[in-house]
């Protein structure tokens, strides 16, 4: 089979920049999708699950591990994905927490490449007041938001699955329609062809759009 040129190939992604604030970022100019959530959810390692790229984010059992924007280059010229640093960190000083916000807000309110959100929360935690804000926020911008709930291998005991399906009818209540919500594991790799799917969406212009383009 060839290979469609447009295709996004995570799997090639590279680092491309470290930004401690917005005007430090890369050229605002195609597509971007950011991975946001609390500290240690496990968005680092979500993002080298998907590139299968170990070592691409810097991940830690320590919350606060990522305290830049880290921006990382797909195959496709000016799109990327973006790791994005925890938010809600308590052993982090005030000073920092306030420079970390300011510029978060920063830069989810000014970036015009940002085409969606991904929000890393662990499955054992969901919607803690970092996660309402953030939906509360996309919601009222219409940003798109997909919603990965990670470390689903922690939820290997017997009531699991009743716990999985309980908590995904609560979170469905809450999010609405037009968000999209997967459950994930970086460390059994579950669930990456459904974000690689979705991301894709949120990356690429619509095929049919851009076909009508053309006519
Ligand atoms: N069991 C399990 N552990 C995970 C999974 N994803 C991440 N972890 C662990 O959770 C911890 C935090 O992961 P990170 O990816 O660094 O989390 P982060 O959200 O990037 O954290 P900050 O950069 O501090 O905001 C690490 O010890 C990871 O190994 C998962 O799917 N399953
Ligand atoms: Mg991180």
């Amino acid at each position: 089979m060839s290979e469609n040129p447009a295709s996004l190939n995570f799997h090639q992604a590279r680092f491309c920049v470290s930004a401690d604030k917005l005007h430090q970022c890369p050229d605002d100019s195609l597509a971007e999708v950011a991975f946001a959530g609390r500290s240690n959810a496990g968005k680092s390692s979500a993002i080298n699950t998907l590139t299968q790229n170990g070592k691409l984010a810097r991940t830690s059992k320590t919350p606060g591990r990522t305290q830049l924007i880290n921006f990382f280059d797909l195959n496709i010229p000016g799109i990327r994905i973006v790791d994005l640093p925890g938010y809600g960190y308590a052993k982090v000083p005030i000073a920092m927490k306030t420079h970390w916000q300011k510029h978060l807000d920063a830069y989810l309110q000014h970036r015009e490449a940002l085409k969606g959100v991904v929000l890393v929360m662990d499955i054992r935690h969901p919607m803690k007041e970092f996660d309402e804000m953030l939906v509360s926020w996309c919601e009222k911008t219409g940003m798109p938001l997909h919603v990965l709930l990670t470390k689903s291998d922690k939820l290997t005991r017997g009531p699991a699955q009743s716990t999985l399906l309980k908590l995904t009818a609560q979170l469905r209540k809450r999010l609405g329609d037009g968000v999209t919500l997967q459950t994930f594991s970086a460390l059994k790799k579950e669930g990456v062809d459904t974000l690689r799917a979705r991301l894709s969406e949120l990356l690429l212009p619509p095929q049919d759009a851009a076909q009508d383009d053309q006519a």
